[in-house]
């Protein structure tokens, strides 16, 4: 079992990134000391837009060493679960919506040998990951509804960030709560005021691209102010 780290940990979304440059924009997001990079995946039918797929995560993986997680915003997850593990992703992350299985597909994730996540929509309880959490690695409270980058962070999602702390306090195991949507400068420390511990940032962090680590050492700095004092 992956520890969990006592600093916070961030995650930077890969939606901004200049798509015709992706494995020089990851190696950038590496040299700045990012912790992981997450592959938004997105199929026209669960959410209204479409990215990329298992071959260009593939293709990056080959020149770039951070770890990877995948963030499958995809109607029927199941079929293609090896794809993306296959493809050098570290964490697979599955919508509670999208699973009518979920205990049998998360259970798949950690035959297939990753850590499992399960991401929760704004209007999904928290009640949805409740029995299956001896399964779950990585909890991700979604801080927008999914789809888009660049939206406003909506803090209303802290109480469910609380909720979940309480619960995964109580499963007695190390599981990683993420939030992803809206994370920057204004919101990072109300997330972890409320138990968050992985934070996944988009357009905050490509606003800076030339200051990258800079920008990296002030949200990290914080995170980790706001959770010292939770
Ligand atoms: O899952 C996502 C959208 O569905 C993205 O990961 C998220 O929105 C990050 O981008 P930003 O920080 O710009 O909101
Ligand atoms: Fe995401």
């Amino acid at each position: 079992m992956q520890p969990i780290p006592s600093r916070p940990r961030l995650v930077a979304s890969i939606l901004p990134a200049d798509f015709a440059r992706l494995g020089e924009e990851c190696r950038a997001l590496q040299d700045a000391g990012i912790d992981r990079i997450q592959w938004d995946v997105m199929d026209g039918a669960f959410v209204p837009n479409l990215t990329v797929g298992p071959d260009v995560i593939a293709s990056v993986r080959r020149v770039v060493d951070v770890e990877f997680e995948a963030h499958l915003m995809v109607q029927r997850p199941e079929p293609l679960l090896e794809r993306w593990v296959e493809a050098g992703c570290e964490i697979v992350i599955v919508h509670a919506e999208t699973c009518v299985h979920l205990h049998r597909t998360l259970a798949r994730l950690r035959e297939l040998g990753v850590r499992a996540g399960v991401a929760l929509n704004p209007a999904t309880p928290l009640s949805a990951v409740a029995h299956v959490l001896d399964l779950v690695d990585l909890v991700l409270v979604m801080t927008v509804n999914p789809g888009f980058g660049g939206q406003a962070y909506l803090s209303t999602m802290e109480s469910k960030i609380a909720e979940a702390a309480a619960l995964i306090g109580r499963a007695g195991r190390a599981i990683e709560l993420e939030v992803d949507g809206g994370i920057g400068p204004d919101s990072i420390a109300g997330a972890a005021r409320a138990g968050a511990n992985t934070f996944c940032i988009g357009s905050a962090l490509f606003r800076s691209r030339d200051a990258m680590s800079q920008e990296l050492a002030r949200l990290r700095q914080l995170a980790t102010a706001s959770e010292d004092a939770a």
